[in-house]
């Protein structure tokens, strides 16, 4: 089954829709964005999410004392950078049982040891589509975001069959997380696993 994650969760009032339609996945963002949370924003976040969703700190640089703040409060049950990272660095968080998710692209071969490697937009949370066609991830589980909607789903997961798919613009209205999208989003991608059983 194809994993969701949801990114750029910033407020309590999305929690409701999320825990009735269980994504696998949800992303905090430290890094600079309209979608920006601080480490007591994520906490109360974290402490109404189900246990079931695991929460994905999203980042641009490597922020070492901030991932073992996350860490040792249990804000966070994965990584994912937008940015290369040193093999020390990898097994550092995978001794913390981290997750780990890192971009994909012309500048950041991403690193055989992390989990998913994650093809995105080159602005990250822009929706903007990336070109499916370009895709390889070498026999390697990945994520394919960018531009994603309840829409376009389901064609990305027949063409591509990524591990995880993963939305933020393409889920909200003015600026904000909508359950409306939430949801039809999340049915999309169950409707498309079902047709490619
Ligand atoms: O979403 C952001 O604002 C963001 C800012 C800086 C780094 C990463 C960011 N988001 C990462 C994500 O995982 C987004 O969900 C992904 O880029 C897809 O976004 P969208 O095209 O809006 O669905």
């Amino acid at each position: 089954m194809t994993k969701v994650k949801i990114c750029g969760i910033k407020d309590l009032k999305t929690v409701t829709i999320l825990n009735q339609t269980l994504p696998d996945y949800v992303g905090f963002v430290f890094a600079k964005s309209s979608r920006q949370v601080s480490i007591e924003q994520a906490k109360k976040i974290r402490k109404q999410l189900l246990p079931c969703i695991k929460t994905i700190g999203v980042f641009t640089e490597f922020k070492k004392q901030t991932i073992e703040i996350l860490v040792e409060q249990k804000i966070i049950q994965g990584v994912q950078f937008h940015t290369k990272i040193s093999t020390v660095e990898v097994d550092n968080l995978k001794n913390k049982d981290l997750l780990i998710f890192q971009i994909a692209n012309k500048t950041t071969k991403p690193a055989k040891e992390v989990d998913y490697w994650m093809f995105d937009s080159k602005v990250p949370g822009s929706g903007q589509l990336v070109d499916w066609n370009q895709i390889d991830a070498k026999g390697h589980p990945f994520i394919i975001a960018g531009g994603l909607n309840a829409n376009n789903v389901g064609a990305a997961i027949s063409k591509l069959h990524p591990g995880i798919v993963d939305v933020s613009s393409g889920v909200e209205k003015n600026g904000q997380k909508d359950a409306n999208e939430i949801a039809k989003f999340i049915r999309s991608v169950k409707n498309a696993d079902e047709k490619n059983k």
